[in-house]
């Protein structure tokens, strides 16, 4: 399942909290329209945008939004271009992710396929790839160019092509987003074009019946209403009033339906966070040291695991530290997760000092030319001062082994804490150099709103979000792809 897919499905406790409010909000004031019927569709081959009264023609949009024809045409073939492959096999498959290999389709490969790595042992060091040679600071596709990318064109088209080997080159999350989105190709989510022209028939006597829509008109109750819809979600006072506020620019007086606001504080949100949106930097020293920080339970070892995996089914070695030795649970868990990666996860008795380990880790990390070192740490915050002595320690020392390291300080955060993530960033942001994010459990939350409001107020980079405990629960975040997926936006 695309990731997008996935996020919006699992984020529907957020946006199904503001779709309620959103609804009682339009019918509280707002008058039921007749919009222009939809035409049934009779004919899915013809291409063509579906016709629309002129003078209601927005209203139209809305109704197709709400209620959106079932029998969709299927996307115009100049729509989806997958030049390396014949146009027959796509329009016999009908499934664009497996006739466009893409990088996006890569991410979405089974954890079976990843499983199937082989044991956590030190693995005979293969020559890397010369598309894997160090990457320029600040140059952010790690992502090998896998043969799917081309594929061989057949010579002749065989009528049941062979699905296209994608598991063992899967990309690590820290694929630039920005070539997935201006790639058109990717967005199956997302199809162009809603419903084709209807036939001479069903334009003739296809006509649905009416529809109606309501709307109400914005104004100053509708946007305190719906600055509190937006902070009940824990997008947090400022945030929800940014937010209202620019998208009233321009709509005061102005009749809006759900679907409407949905879209505008959509485009909103993803405005504000479009500047944070950036995948974990990839520097072309190695072994890149990634310390991981995080109170307990945020999702530490599950995220490092997923990355470990991610990164190694990309072809990267790396190395894990199980740099929380107060619990015995959390360094048998990275070695479940380093067991399937077939990644090294160095461990030390329960208790003993984790920057001893992290030094141990990083000797073995140079020795074996890891491009990865993951570490880690314990996230005990009722001791402030111990864990910030204790990160300190870690960082000194791995420093007498690399001055620059480490390279990234991750904190993870759970987003089910809600508006208590801010003040997590603040006190991590004290004792450790905070370089990034990771925010974790977005499903099952109705407080996902709350990452807006970390990214309008601190303005780190947010590079990764996590929506379940699988491998490929955890990928680059996308503005555009998490404001519709938090506001319930149809795309259709
Ligand atoms: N639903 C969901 N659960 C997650 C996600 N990420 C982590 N978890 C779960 O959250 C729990 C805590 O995750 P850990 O990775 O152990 O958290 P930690 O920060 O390492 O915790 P400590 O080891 O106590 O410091 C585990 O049960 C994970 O499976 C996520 O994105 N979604």
């Amino acid at each position: 399942m695309a990731f997008f897919k996935k996020l919006k499905d699992r984020l529907f406790k957020s946006s199904s909290k503001i779709d309620e409010g959103l609804e009682a909000i339009v019918t509280d004031g707002g008058v039921e329209e007749t919009v222009a019927p939809v035409p049934e569709v009779q004919d899915p081959s013809v291409d063509g945008v579906p016709e629309a009264a002129p003078e209601a023609e927005s209203a139209a949009t809305d109704a197709q939004r709400m209620d959106p024809v079932p029998e969709a045409a299927p996307l115009p073939t100049d729509e989806a271009p997958a030049p390396s492959l014949p146009q027959d096999d796509r329009e016999a498959d009908g499934d664009e992710e497996e006739v466009v290999p893409s990088a996006d389709d890569m991410m979405e490969a089974p954890a079976a396929a990843v499983e199937a790595v082989p044991e956590a042992v030190d693995p005979e060091p293969a020559p890397l790839p010369a598309d894997e040679a160090p990457l320029a600071e600040e140059t952010l596709d790690p992502m090998p160019v896998p043969e799917t990318i081309q594929p061989e064109p057949e010579p002749e088209p065989e009528p049941e092509p062979e699905p296209e080997p994608e598991e063992e080159t899967r990309a690590p999350l820290v694929m630039p987003r920005t070539e997935v989105a201006s790639s058109p190709v990717l967005r199956e989510d997302r199809p162009a074009e809603p419903a084709a022209k209807p036939g001479m028939l069903g334009r003739l006597f296809g006509r649905a019946a009416p529809q109606t829509v309501v709307r109400r008109t914005l104004d100053d109750e509708m946007l305190e209403q719906l600055e509190e819809l937006l902070i009940s979600a824990d997008m947090g006072v400022d945030t929800a009033l940014r937010v209202v506020a620019n998208m009233a620019e321009g709509h005061i007086g102005r009749k809006l339906s759900v679907a409407e606001i949905k879209e505008l504080m959509s485009a909103e949100i993803a405005r504000i966070m479009e500047p944070v949106a950036r995948p974990l930097p990839l520097y072309p020293k190695t072994p890149q040291v990634v310390l991981v920080v995080g109170v307990n339970g945020s999702g530490k070892t599950t995220t490092i695991g997923k990355l470990a995996s991610q990164f190694r089914a990309a072809g990267k070695k790396v190395v894990i530290a199980a740099g929380d030795t107060f619990r015995a649970a959390a360094v048998e868990q990275l070695q479940v997760w380093g067991d399937r990666a077939g990644v090294p996860v160095l461990t030390a008795p329960e208790g003993s000092d984790p920057a001893s380990l992290a030094f141990d880790a990083m000797g073995r990390a140079q020795a074996d030319g890891a491009d990865l070192l993951l570490i880690d740490t314990a996230g005990r915050l009722q001791n402030r001062s111990d864990l910030m002595e204790e990160l300190a320690k870690i960082v000194r020392v791995i420093r007498k082994k690399d001055e620059s390291a480490p390279h990234n300080t991750l904190l993870v955060l759970d987003a089910t804490t809600g508006q208590n993530a801010l003040n997590q960033v603040k006190v991590f942001s004290d004792i450790s150099d905070v370089s990034g994010l990771v925010m974790t459990k977005l499903d099952g939350t109705a407080k996902g709103g709350v990452l807006v409001a970390l990214a309008d107020k601190f303005g780190l980079p947010i590079h990764a979000i996590g929506i379940g405990e699988q491998i490929d629960d955890l990928d680059a975040f996308d503005p555009e792809e998490f404001a519709d997926a938090l506001m319930g936006v149809e795309r259709t």
